[in-house]
């Protein structure tokens, strides 16, 4: 976001409670980095709130007296809930917004839900602001912010077990770590490429490349027998409760 044209220097400024972090941050060329609330917080017009869920609580409590009616809290952490946030703040206006790690490399997918009180104009600004990190898709209900941490928000974690197991598996085939590396990392690339240049699903590229009595039928048939597809959706749905019983933690 901070490299986006969008926003100038000025436009940004960041907080890190650890002095270490503040200390890297300074050395980045895009914003000023800050330890304490009262040198940025009354200033802002929107405030990103990326601490821990746990620690949410406590960094609200530090902010009370610093905040103004009008300021927006767009909170990135997963299960705190509009509903907290209003009440820890006193603010009305509030987004919730679920990134994910490749907004780093401008390839992220943000889910967000703003408060009634946040207007049109704003939540535009706010969509420009995330569509700078990747894409955005706004939901209609605050639960899907907690699914969508189940799917794209924690997803990429899935993605890179699954490489790492295809990697540990080029390894046991006799790869060296680097050819491993590469065999595993095209071939996530090419499919992802093929996937986003056609309207056919996953299921029809997998008949695509699977040929009849084939090797990959092999693959498919033992993904199918260990039952896979279930595992996966189970793990997807697991990120999705824990971050209903986050949101449970914070009421
Ligand atoms: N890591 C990820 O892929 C994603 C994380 N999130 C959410 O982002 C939030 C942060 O996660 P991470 O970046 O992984 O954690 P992190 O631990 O790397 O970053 C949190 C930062 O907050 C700072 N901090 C803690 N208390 C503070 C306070 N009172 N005032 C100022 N700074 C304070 C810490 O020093 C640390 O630098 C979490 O709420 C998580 O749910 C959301 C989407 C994706
Ligand atoms: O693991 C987590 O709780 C955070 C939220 C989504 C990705 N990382």
């Amino acid at each position: 976001m901070a490299k986006s044209k969008i926003l100038k220097k000025r436009n940004i400024m960041i907080l890190d409670s650890a002095e270490d972090k503040v200390e890297q941050l300074n050395k980045m060329a895009h914003f000023d980095a800050f330890e304490k609330l009262e040198d940025c917080v009354p200033q802002a017009d929107m405030i990103f709130v990326a601490v821990k869920p746990h620690h949410s609580k406590s960094l609200f409590e530090d902010m009370a007296g610093l905040t103004t009616k009008g300021q927006i809290i767009i909170s990135i952490m997963a299960g705190v809930s509009i509903d907290f946030i209003r009440k820890a703040t006193g603010l009305k206006k509030i987004v919730r917004a679920m990134p994910n790690l490749p907004a780093q490399v401008g390839k992220g997918l943000t889910s967000y839900i703003a408060s009634d009180e946040v207007s049109r104009i704003e939540s535009l600004t706010i969509e420009d602001l995330l569509n700078t990190t990747g894409k955005s898709i706004l939901v209609s209900k605050e639960k899907y912010i907690d699914a969508s941490t189940g799917i794209s928000g924690s997803g990429p974690a899935y993605v890179f077990y699954f490489m790492q197991s295809m990697m540990e598996a080029a390894l046991q085939m006799g790869f060296s770590a680097n050819d491993s590396k590469v065999l595993v990392s095209q071939t996530f690339e090419g499919a992802i490429e093929l996937f986003n240049q056609s309207d056919l699903t996953p299921d029809g590229w997998m008949k695509k490349v699977a040929s009849k009595g084939g090797t990959t039928q092999a693959a498919l048939d033992s993904m199918e027998d260990n039952k896979l597809n279930e595992l996966i959706k189970e793990a997807a749905f697991a990120a999705f409760n824990r971050a209903v019983e986050l949101g449970e933690a914070h009421v």
